[in-house]
């Protein structure tokens, strides 16, 4: 996709009764790049997320997608933008089929109402068929063409992630936030989810910023890296530059050595 601007993230600070979580943290999103946000237990990594999507305001600093401002915007406006998320936790209709998650995933990009579609009038009968086009074409891209009939409920959880990844794309996103994507998978669906990430990234062009406990993951796929610890960017650059950096190590190490 073409026109996809920077996000650029400008000392961002974020507060919670007396607790800084994000402390003036500043980082840029290339477009077309995949840009993880890594660091340890409570650095900071799900309110960074939280702000960029607008679930949380930040108490100064700003966020800027292209020309435009995220900062105090609700969650819906700034999807309007092109920037779709994923949630850590399953978030699909499990009764509802894959296919009818997908289309509701395009909801934003419907335009006859209810009415219209409720009557079966010929533009809406179009407008439909079109979005099912698109929405199996997307299946077809993350590897779920199969099982769009299937209740999302009915697939195995690695699927159902995809599934969500999915709906994301529905919306025809120009960023996409990626919140722990491969939480709690197989390591056969961590590998094949990673996959696809690299697929949206190479193939579609969007810009995708993850948030994401697996190394190993992160460190294959993303292009760049932001550190934070205790709400601060404490490091940042490409995977193998943050893997050498003292400060990043030695904030990891922390984290694994209580006594330390
Ligand atoms: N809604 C909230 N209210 C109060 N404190 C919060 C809230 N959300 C996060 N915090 C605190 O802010 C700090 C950063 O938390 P955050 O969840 O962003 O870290 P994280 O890097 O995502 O951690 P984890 O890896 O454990 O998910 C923590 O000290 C946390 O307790």
């Amino acid at each position: 996709m073409t026109g996809t601007p920077p996000l650029t993230v400008t000392d961002v600070t974020v507060r919670f009764a007396g607790l800084t979580a994000l402390d003036g943290v500043s980082f840029t999103v290339e477009p077309g790049s995949l840009h993880a946000v890594i660091g340890p237990n409570g650095a900071g990594k799900s309110t960074c997320f939280n702000v960029l999507s607008g679930v949380y305001r930040a108490a100064a600093g700003s966020v800027r997608f292209g020309a435009a401002e995220l900062t105090g915007l609700a969650p819906h406006a700034v999807a309007a933008l092109g920037i779709a998320r994923t949630f850590q936790n399953l978030a699909l209709p499990p009764h509802t089929t894959v296919a009818d998650s997908l289309l509701l995933g395009r909801h934003r990009l419907m335009r006859s109402g209810f009415l219209a579609a409720g009557l079966r009038l010929p533009a809406a009968v179009r407008e439909d068929r079109r979005h099912r086009e698109r929405v199996r074409e997307i299946a077809a891209f993350v590897g779920l063409e199969a099982d769009l009939a299937a209740p999302a409920g009915s697939l195995p959880y690695g699927k159902q992630k995809l599934v969500e990844l999915a709906r994301a794309l529905c919306m025809e996103p120009r960023l996409l936030l990626l919140d722990e994507p491969v939480a709690g998978m197989t390591a056969d669906e961590r590998q094949r989810t990673a996959a696809v990430i690299a697929g949206v990234r190479d193939g579609l062009g969007i810009s995708i910023v993850l948030v994401e406990h697996d190394m190993g993951v992160v460190m294959r796929l993303a292009d760049a890296v932001t550190v934070l610890d205790f709400g601060r960017r404490i490091g940042g650059g490409t995977p193998a530059q943050v893997q050498s950096d003292p400060a990043v190590v030695r904030a990891y190490l922390g984290e694994e050595d209580p006594a330390a």
